[in-house]
């Protein structure tokens, strides 16, 4: 079963306290809504835990192994992926080989058969085999987003981050990723999911956290979360209409 667990987790730039003891834990295949005003700390917590940065003081164990020290690349070997806020494709490579990318850059390139019928079941369960030869900057915004989080699937993952995956994506398509979100969790994942838009966090997620100026002021219930005193202080204001 799926296991993260993060512990007394502090970040410093310099004189900025950015996380100041973050605790919590994932069991299983939740899907977990992050919030919190812009600075909060989300940004920075999530590249700790994808080995982007290390953290000042604290751990990461994901299954029983510890990721705050490792490499990006050992942290997805290790079983957690993410993606950004700004999507990042090759451009000038199609889907297909967009797909190919993080494997081989594994070094998984002897699975040449394996990684064609991954590549394939991942473009069906995106229902995205259609595009798949084409360039990926000839792909709309929101299709972007989908071979973003195809290319993560490409490895599998068990905790997947996703950082703001409805910024700029038409109305329409959020429909479609909610369901893609709630298909991955069906499939076992565990989901992260960051975002400014509450609508989105509200209908989604099992469980919110609320980071407030590095502090991880609520853990629970998305009902319980949007009525508790502190995060209406620190974040939803006195008018909570966003969040209904
Ligand atoms: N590399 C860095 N060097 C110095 N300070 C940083 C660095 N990265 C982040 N910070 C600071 O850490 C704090 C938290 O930033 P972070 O980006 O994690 O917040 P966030 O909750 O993701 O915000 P947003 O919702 O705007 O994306 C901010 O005060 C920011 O200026």
């Amino acid at each position: 079963m799926i296991h993260l667990k993060v512990s007394n987790l502090h970040k410093r730039f310099g004189g900025n306290h950015v996380l100041k003891g973050v605790n919590f834990e994932i069991n299983g295949p939740e899907l977990i809504g992050v919030l919190g005003p812009n600075g909060a700390g989300k940004t920075t917590m999530t590249n700790i835990l994808d080995g982007a940065i290390k953290p000042s003081s604290g751990t990461v164990y994901l299954n029983d192994q510890r990721i705050d020290q490792m490499h990006p690349f050992e942290v997805a070997r290790a079983g957690l992926g993410r993606t950004f806020q700004v999507t990042r494709s090759f451009r000038r490579m199609t889907v297909l080989e967009n797909l190919y990318v993080p494997s081989l850059a594994m070094g998984h390139m002897a699975q040449g058969r394996a990684l064609t019928a991954k590549a394939d079941e991942v473009l069906e369960f995106l229902t995205i085999d259609h595009l798949r030869n084409e360039y990926a900057q000839a792909l709309s915004g929101g299709q972007q987003k989908l071979l973003e989080l195809g290319r993560l699937l490409m490895l599998d993952p068990d905790v997947i981050i996703l950082d703001e995956p409805f910024a700029g994506v038409h109305p329409k398509l959020m429909e479609v990723i909610y369901a893609y979100i709630r298909r991955m969790q069906a499939a076992g994942k565990a989901i992260v999911l960051i975002s400014h838009q509450m609508d989105a966090i509200f209908a989604l997620s099992e469980r919110l956290l609320v980071l407030n100026f590095g502090d991880l002021i609520a853990d629970g219930k998305p009902d319980d979360v949007k009525n508790d005193p502190e995060v209406i202080k620190a974040y939803l204001g006195t008018d909570d209409e966003d969040a209904a």
